[in-house]
């Protein structure tokens, strides 16, 4: 079991800076050993303002983004280019920004009538192709893996009481009737999220208080699941952190 450490910001944009400077020093790490940085990025406001955060840091240009994978955590299952696709606001947050490698840029399929099943199979698909030596769960083993977390405790597209957080046989599923918008979604399973060296959960906002609480006093709900094979980090800002076990 790996630990767990909890860090609070003072608020949001300090928690957006503070993540983004742990976010290129991550991948400066991992690349020292002379790897491919294998990263998975989420969706959401926080996530957004992050990734921003590390496309506007001069401390950029210590990646070779070149040797980074990109895969995603969940999508929102729309056409290609929509503004609402997860893809879509990280590419105009960071990916469009940096020289990263067209290649190694995996989104998860947009809607192009195929159906959401069929994303996900294409998705868990393109995951296990890219596995190595050692890898396993279908995907390959990831250096970072961020997540947000919704008000009701989700991570990713895995919503509280849907089936879709009992599926341990592949690494993607299709959610219907989320009850976050849009309704069809594509998301990473449970043991897919479980293997990341690093699982970071980015939180911010009086609103997450109550799901942060819940997660790190073992309550019922989705973001109390995803651990890091080295270490979990709840990323925080004071807003919500107001609920953390003996806080
Ligand atoms: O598709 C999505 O919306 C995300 O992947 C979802 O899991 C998000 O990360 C949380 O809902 C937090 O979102 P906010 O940061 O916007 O609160």
């Amino acid at each position: 079991m790996s630990a767990v450490s909890v860090l609070v910001n003072r608020d949001a944009e300090g928690l957006a800076h503070a993540v983004a400077a742990r976010f290129i020093t991550r991948l400066v790490d991992v690349q020292s050993t002379g790897k491919v940085a294998q990263v998975v990025l989420t969706g959401g406001r926080v996530a957004a303002v992050v990734y921003r955060a590390v496309a506007e840091s001069p401390a950029r240009h210590a990646i070779d983004w070149r040797r980074v994978e990109f895969w995603w955590g969940d999508e929102r299952f729309l056409p290609d280019g929509d503004p609402e696709r997860n893809e879509t606001q990280n590419r105009e947050a960071l990916l469009s920004h940096v020289d990263v490698d067209p290649a190694r840029v995996h989104p998860i399929p947009a809607d192009s009538g195929q159906g959401a099943e069929a994303a996900a199979t294409a998705y868990a698909a393109e995951l296990k192709a890219a596995m190595g030596s050692g890898d396993q769960d279908g995907v390959p083993t990831f250096d970072v893996l961020m997540l947000g977390v919704g008000p009701d405790g989700h991570v990713a597209s895995l919503f509280p009481g849907f089936a879709q957080l009992k599926v341990t046989d592949v690494a993607a599923v299709a959610v219907h009737d989320s009850p976050k918008p849009p309704p069809t979604r594509v998301s990473l399973t449970l043991p897919a999220l479980d293997r990341a060296r690093e699982v970071w959960f980015v939180v911010s906002g009086e609103d997450k208080a109550h799901a942060v609480g819940q997660a790190l006093s073992g309550g019922d709900v989705p973001a109390a699941q995803p651990k890091g094979l080295d270490r979990t980090l709840w990323l925080v800002d004071e807003a919500a952190a107001q609920e953390l076990p003996g806080s």
